[in-house]
Order: structure tokens, then sequence, then C-alpha cells
């Protein structure tokens, strides 16, 4: 039996994550969960699975939650201040952290999980991008594991030799990220400018939280993903590669310097690399449906289109050098999709405020976790007084 915290447990991926384990319930014990606002949920998802902690970050949720915990005769602890996520993160009875909380409010429990030596389930993308080399050296520096969940990674993860030393000595050629070019893949320039944050919310195949859903269909979601990348697997730029799938069934591959290719395929649902993630090297039932050839219509490839789409070709300017500004770029972006989304500024707005952001940030030195959260406080004010 194995002690897990899932951070985000009232998001998409944390909804995912619980199913996952409500099939598992003899392996894995949900130790603490934590939500945002979600009282409601987080309530109900104590009720079910008993957790010896919860942390939700608004005090008023976390005193409502602990009245109604009390009256329900359920023993799980109430916490909400930013010290207690941390320490929750580096629990020594915990052993598996999903980290599924969205943006770079996720960067501390991951860090503090990577300091402790957890198996890190990584969904939180945007803590990898913002702090690769914080996290990745904490990793390996405390024996800690960082499996990925973010579907294109757990993909590449299935395709690559397990525990190789290095993409070389394993003649991998290139990874090839695949893209669903998300809701506006055919959508003209012109009517892009006036694109809707209610259009861009509907993701053609995933279902997926608010956030993630805009940076598909920006494809900024396939920017981060190529960072993350670059840092999950020590790839060099000329080692990445993104094409556009719409049908989202190959959800990346790996081809090796025979021309072989390695895709891995499935339905579009997250507990198929959830459920790898907290398993692997071997599998357990995720409860995603198979795939069905037969009823498979086609699986088409194309070009992005990086002029409609600037936010990839940010991202890729940044990849070739190292990714060094990626924290300026995630911190923008992340604030700029809280104004798209409350209809505040206009598509291409985004790529502005980061663009803005990276003229005004760029070459700045982060040294630790402490900088990190401190510069990425500093760029969202800039951005909030720029939009
Ligand atoms: N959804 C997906 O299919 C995929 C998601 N990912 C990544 O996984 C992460 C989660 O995505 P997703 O589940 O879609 O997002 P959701 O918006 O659905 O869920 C986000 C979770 O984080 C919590 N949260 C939000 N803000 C804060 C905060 N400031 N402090 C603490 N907790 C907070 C929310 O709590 P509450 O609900 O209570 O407000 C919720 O539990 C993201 O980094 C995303 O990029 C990666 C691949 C696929
Ligand atoms: C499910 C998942 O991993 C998302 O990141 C998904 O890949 C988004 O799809 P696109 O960014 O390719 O539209
Ligand atoms: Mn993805």
């Amino acid at each position: 039996m194995q002690n897990i915290i899932i951070f985000g447990s009232t998001g998409s991926i944390g909804k995912s994550t619980l199913d996952v384990i409500r099939l598992h319930k003899d392996k894995y014990k949900v130790f603490a969960l934590s939500a945002n606002s979600n009282l409601e949920l987080a309530f109900t998802q104590c009720q079910e699975f008993s957790p010896t902690f919860v942390w939700i970050k608004n005090p008023e949720h976390a005193a409502t939650l602990k009245i109604k915990l009390n009256e329900a005769k359920i023993k799980t602890t109430v916490l909400h201040t930013e010290k207690q996520l941390a320490e929750l993160a580096a629990h020594p009875e915990v052993q598996i952290v999903m980290s599924a909380i969205v943006g770079s409010a996720g960067l501390i429990p991951t860090y503090h999980a990577a300091k402790t030596g957890k198996r890190i389930l990584l969904a939180n993308k945007e803590s990898l991008v913002a702090g690769g080399a914080i996290i990745t050296t904490t990793v390996r520096k405390n024996n800690a594991q960082l499996i990925p969940v973010d579907s294109e990674h757990s993909a590449i993860y299935q395709a690559l030799p397990y525990n190789y030393a290095s993409l070389k000595e394993v003649g991998v050629n290139k990874i090839i990220l695949t893209a669903s070019g998300g809701p506006f893949l055919n959508t003209p320039k012109e009517q892009l400018i006036n694109a809707m944050a209610k259009e861009a919310v509907k993701h053609p195949n995933w279902s997926m939280g608010q956030k993630i859903s805009i940076d598909s269909a920006t494809l900024m979601n396939k920017g981060l993903e190529l960072i993350e990348a670059q840092w999950l697997f020590s790839a060099a730029p000329q080692e990445l590669d993104v094409i556009i799938h719409p049908q989202s069934i190959i959800h990346s591959m790996v081809e090796y310097i025979d021309s072989s290719i390695i895709a891995q395929m499935g339905t579009p649902d997250m507990k198929t690399p959830i459920a790898y993630a907290l398993s692997s090297p071997k599998r357990i039932a995720s409860g995603s449906k198979n795939l069905n050839f037969v009823e498979l219509s086609e699986l088409t490839f194309q070009k992005p289109d990086l002029d409609r789409f600037p936010c990839l070709q940010i991202a890729l300017d940044s990849l070739k050098n190292n990714s060094k500004n990626a924290a300026i770029i995630n911190a923008a972006n992340e604030m700029a999709v809280e104004k798209y989304l409350k209809n505040q500024i206009k598509f291409y707005d985004i790529p502005k405020t980061i663009e803005k952001a990276l003229i005004k940030f760029d070459g700045e030195l982060i040294n630790d976790i402490d900088e990190l959260l401190v510069f990425d406080k500093i760029i969202r004010e800039y951005c909030l007084d720029i939009i």
C-alpha cells in the first residue's frame, strides 16, 4: 500500500486520478487532497476517501469545510496556509505526489516533493517550464522520480526504453510531439483576432480545465510541452519536433536512427497516462475505453502554422536558447490567459503580453526556488499593469 497526495484533486486531472485510484484501493491510499475554491467537491472527496489531511486555499472555505467534516464525523484535518502546502508535499509518510494544481501555484508542492525524494506524477507542466533547472536538479540530488502525466510526455516515456541513460545512447533521432491544433485549427487569422474565450475553451478532443484549454487554442500548450520535454528527457532543441494531428489518437512518437518510429496510441482519456504514471514500469487498469481501429476514420498530419499561432513561435525561440526565459513566458501567459478568460483582452493580446514581458525581463538570472517565486510575482504584477 502506498500513500498518495493529490494536489489539485478538484480539477480535471485530480478527478481522473481519483477515478483510477478508485479501481485500485488495495494499492493506493489517499493521504491528502488539495483544492482552491471547490469546497463542495473537496468535502465529497473527503467523504469517499477519508484522507488524513485536506488543504484548501481560502481560509473561509477552510473554516466551513472543518465544520462540515466535523458534522459528518469525518476525521480529516483541514489545512490552508502556503507553509502547510509545502509541509504536506514533504510529508514523510507519503511516497507518491500527484502534482495537478494549475499554473505556477504548483511550483511549491512540486519542489518540496522533489526535495524529499518522492515519486512525482507531473501534470503541472508550468512548474517545469518556469523552474526546469531548479526542479530537475532537486529531483536528481534527492533521488526523487519525475514521471510524466501530460499525455504527450507519457507517450514519449512509453516509447523510450525504460531507465535509459541518454537519448543518444539508445539511438533516438527525434521526439515528435503531436498537437491537435485546438478548436481554431482551420480558423482564418481575421476571425482569430476576435475569437472569444467561450469558443476557445471548447477543445475538440479532450475535456480539460479552462487554462490548458486556452493554451491549446493558442498552441502555447504545445510550446510549454516542448520546454517540458526538453527538461523531462534532457532533449536538445534539434531533437524535438511538433506535428499537428487533429484526431489526438497518436499521443506522440519517438523516431530512432534506424528510421523506426514508435508511437503510443489510445483514446483521448487522461486516465491512461495517469494509471501508467502511478504504476510504471508495471501496468494497471485505467478505466479508459479501448481504441477501436475499425471505427477510426482517418489519421491525418500537417505542419503547425506559426503565423496564425505566434505563441508556438515564442516557445520555439525560447527552446533554442535553452529555455532560459521560460519563467517569463509562463508567468505572462498565465496572466494573459486569466484576462482573456474574463473577456478583458483579445486573442492576439496573449502573445503580445508575453512579448512585452520578454522585452522587460529577458536576461534576469534566477538561482533558486525563492528567487523564482519572487520573479514570478513581479512578472505577473507587470503584466497586470500593462494589460
Ligand atoms: N486536464 C488535462 O487533461 C491535462 C492537464 N494538464 C495539466 O495539469 C494541470 C491541471 O490541469 P486541469 O486539471 O485541467 O486544471 P483544472 O482547472 O481543472 O484544475 C486545477 C486544480 O488546481 C486547483 N487550483 C487552482 N488554482 C490554485 C491555486 N492558486 N492554489 C492551489 N490550488 C489551485 C483547483 O482547485 P478548485 O477546483 O478547487 O478551484 C483544481 O483542483 C495543469 O498544469 C495542466 O496544464 C496536463 C495534461 C492534460
Ligand atoms: C491531454 C493533454 O495532454 C493536453 O495537453 C492535450 O494534449 C491538449 O491538446 P493539444 O494542445 O494538442 O490541443
Ligand atoms: Mn498534453
